[in-house]
């Protein structure tokens, strides 16, 4: 509220109702620094508003007086911080009720105006300081003079390197390096010589989570790199033969680039491994100008043309888009989205297909195979195409048996398809003869490496011993020695014969879980409840994985584990989210996102999450049900336990799941019968049991209600809609089922929302209690 007080000779007026002026009694001092300068009056504030300002009839306005009251402000906040927070205080509250009767003051107000006038005008005249640059990335020249440094950083890598001549290039090394990759996995060691020294088709099969994914993009990224510098090196060398035959030449040009063209074809099954394995590529492409993107299903075509539009030396993508893209007739796409890019494939180099057996099977394959006899046809030069072959669940063909005749080559059928010709032996693993045909992969180039089995292979490599783990290569090989593969047999797990392709990561505790089916969930709730209790701290990173084999599951137990870790007292930033293949690929991706950020997550998924996705801090997987298959096994508990990380798998199992675990766990070399339960149940009561029973039945019930609410929500306003888009009368009464008035309506609704808030309190007062016991 403002009081206005007349000053001076009282002329000044307000319009036709002038304010009730007031004499009040000034200070003589305050008024005796005004004199002349147009002043004429004082306005007053109450306590709390702004102080005094000084009203200038010379066509100063009140946003002006204003601005200056706040730079004033400004310079005395300036002013009094140096002071220490005491004399500040005081200073404070002098300005809460300020006195101009101090010429000091008035002086700083005018110092800071002017002060304030001369930095407006100082930054209209310059320009906004530009942001500080980037540190700059190191040039390749910079890079090669690095490659002794980097060695030295990397010793483990440097086995690599042979002849004195470096087998990777600095850029990627340096990216390794920035990553803290110091070391090489096993399957990396063991493949990364033939595949960049010989340029050998690469077939491997390494458990989950072991680095595959740098076992083929390393070779990609450094053969790329090399041809580049190779050609800028053959230019130079011209340049100097024509400079020494007394030609004009500039030996600063660079070499005339050529036409861009596709130099690596990566294919995966799916679409959220797709984009993950891109970012691992554009990762260790950090240092270079190669570019890698990315094509999946489900995402915008235009979107996509564009990024082709940058002329990627490296793409990515599943079968179904790469093909469409590259011209072929996909019923997702109409005819004509087909990017010029993609129309010519004569210059790829590098094929990859990643997660091999899941590629082959159907859904998949049709498109891949077109995809693959367009290149090849386009490849005509076979040797120009080098081929990387990769999962963690493939069965390696068995080596022949010399001292057995030659058996009798049967009629030649004719392969239509390959997911028809592929034999799939020892429970599912892909044996490789049908797709190597396919790929037209030739034994003379082929380096095979499996260490996915408990017989572990030594491979030999053109008649030198070599141990695949070691990688070292007989040079022998780079004459174009045959492969062979002999098995010696070393059986690490002492449980039994294991069969082929399929190997469980080292550190994963596999743990079953008995309960009656009906009380699968309760179970689930429990283990959760003291998973997430159990966890080092409440702010460290933990996620869980739980798999289902059905899309419907997933919609049933996403919102009930989200009401019941969420309501949950001491877990309440659980987030829960689900996971399959109905979701739209945005919808899939932002989940994953979410799941990443998250600090303590449940994913609850279907096997569209089984394979590849390299999820941070994944510390259990629940198989709530049992997988079709081992394969499917062994891809679902890799989501843990990866990259010699620790994990646990917990296989719950009901009394009708017995003969399908028995089965899983004899194609892994397991007894079912030793899997301990998890840690986190052992010490559960029958009383907690009981009470979980109770608890869990609540919810169940809270999540029904909630459930049937949204959906009646959802009807009605569907119908309405549709209603109203056909131009029909819309009666609630008569589409609700309901003959209530509105205002019972409404009134019945409340109730039940009323019952349901108190349910949930009553929910969370259990789960309160229950939680304490668990502890
Ligand atoms: N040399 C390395 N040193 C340390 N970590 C590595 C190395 N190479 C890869 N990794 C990390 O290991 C993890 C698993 O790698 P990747 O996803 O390639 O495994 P994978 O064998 O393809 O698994 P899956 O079979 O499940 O697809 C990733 O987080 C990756 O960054």
């Amino acid at each position: 509220m403002k009081r206005r007080r007349e000053v001076g000779d009282g002329s000044s007026s307000d319009g036709p109702h002038p304010p009730k002026w007031k004499a009040v009694t000034l200070d003589p001092q305050l008024l005796s620094g005004l004199q002349g300068e147009g002043f004429s009056m004082l306005e007053e504030l109450d306590e709390g508003e702004a102080p005094m300002v000084f009203q200038h009839r010379r066509g100063t306005t009140r946003k002006e007086a204003n601005d200056k009251k706040g730079a004033a402000r400004d310079a005395d906040a300036a002013a009094t911080v140096a002071d220490g927070p005491s004399k500040r205080n005081r200073e404070i509250k002098k300005k809460k009720k300020p006195s101009y009767r101090d010429d000091d003051a008035r002086a700083a107000l005018l110092r800071a105006l002017k002060a304030k006038k001369r930095s407006q005008e100082a930054s209209a005249a310059s320009p906004a300081p530009a942001p500080a640059p980037a540190p700059a990335r190191p040039s390749a020249d910079d890079l090669w003079e690095e490659l002794p440094s980097l060695l030295e950083r990397l010793p483990d890598w440097e086995c690599l390197d042979y002849g004195g001549e470096a087998l990777l290039h600095p850029a990627v090394l340096r990216a390794l390096l920035d990553r803290g990759f110091t070391t090489p996995t096993p399957i990396q060691k063991a493949t990364l010589t033939p595949a960049l020294r010989d340029r050998k088709d690469i077939v491997g099969a390494a458990e989950t989570g072991s680095g595959k994914t740098l076992a083929f993009g390393i070779p990609i990224v450094c053969s790329l790199l090399i041809s580049a510098d190779r050609k800028k090196q053959r230019y130079i060398e011209k340049m100097h033969k024509r400079a020494e035959r007394g030609e004009d030449v500039d030996m600063d040009a660079e070499p005339m680039a050529d036409e861009p063209m596709l130099r690596s074809l990566v294919v995966l099954p799916s679409r959220e491994l797709a984009v993950q394995v891109a970012a691992h590529l554009q990762a260790i492409m950090g240092y270079t100008n190669l570019k890698c993107v990315c094509v999946v299903g489900g995402m915008a075509v235009p979107k996509q043309h564009r990024l082709l539009d940058q002329k990627p030396q490296v793409l990515v993508g599943t079968p179904g888009r790469l093909w469409a893209l590259t011209g072929g007739l996909n019923p997702a796409l109409s005819a004509g989205e087909s990017h010029p890019y993609l129309s010519d494939l004569s210059g790829v180099r590098h094929l990859v297909l990643d997660e091999a057996d899941r590629l082959i099977e159907k859904g998949h394959f049709r498109d891949l195979t077109s995809l693959l006899d367009k290149l090849y046809t386009q490849c005509m030069a076979r040797d120009q195409l080098q081929a990387f072959v990769f999962s963690a669940t493939l069965a390696m063909p068995p080596r022949p048996d010399k001292s057995l005749p030659p058996k009798k080559k049967k009629k030649k059928q004719k392969q239509k398809d390959l997911s028809a010709t592929t034999s799939v032996p020892d429970e599912g693993c892909l044996e490789l003869q049908p797709l190597m045909e396919r790929l037209r992969l030739r034994p003379k180039r082929l380096f095979t490496v499996d260490l996915t089995t408990s017989t572990q292979d030594k491979t030999t490599y053109g008649g030198e011993d070599t141990d695949a783990d070691a990688g070292s290569g007989g040079l022998a090989g780079a004459q174009g020695g045959v492969v062979k593969v002999e098995r010696q047999r070393v059986d690490r797990e002492g449980a039994g014969k294991v069969k082929a392709g399929v190997k469980l990561p080292e550190g994963l505790m596999l743990t079953m879980l008995h309960c009656a089916s009906k009380d699968k969930e309760m179970h689930l709730m429990l283990f959760l409840l003291q998973y997430f209790a159990s966890s080092p701290s409440a702010s460290s990173a933990s996620r869980v994985l739980v798999f289902v084999n059905a899309i419907t599951y997933v919609y049933r137990l996403d919102p009930l584990l989200s009401l019941l870790l969420h309501t949950s007292g001491n877990h309440s930033n659980v987030m829960v989210a689900g996971l399959h293949a109905n979701l739209k690929q945005a919808q899939r991706l932002k989940r994953m996102d979410r799941f990443r950020s998250s600090g303590r997550g449940v994913l609850v998924c279907t096997d569209v999450a089984a394979r590849g996705l390299d999820l941070p801090q994944v510390d259990a997987v629940i198989h709530l049900q049992p997988p079709r298959d081992p394969p499917t096994f062994v891809h679902r508990s890799g989501r843990t336990a990866r990259a010699l990380r620790e994990g646990l798998c917990v296989c719950f199992c009901g009394p009708g799941d017995v003969t399908h675990w028995n089965r899983i766990f004899s194609a892994i070399g397991r007894d079912p019968r030793q899997a301990p339960p998890p840690p986190q149940m052992a010490a559960v009561t029958s009383r907690e049991i009981a009470d979980g029973r109770r608890v869990f039945a609540l919810a169940n019930e809270i999540e029904k209600a909630e459930h049937k609410m949204s959906k009646e929500k959802r009807e009605k306003s569907w119908m309405q809609r549709t209603a109203e888009e056909a131009e029909l009368p819309w009666n609630d009464d008569d589409h609700g089922g309901q003959d209530d008035s509105d205002d019972e309506l409404s009134t019945s609704e409340s109730a039940l929302r009323r019952r349901l808030s108190e349910r949930r309190a009553q929910l969370e007062a259990e789960l309160e209690k229950l939680c304490t016991q668990l502890a």
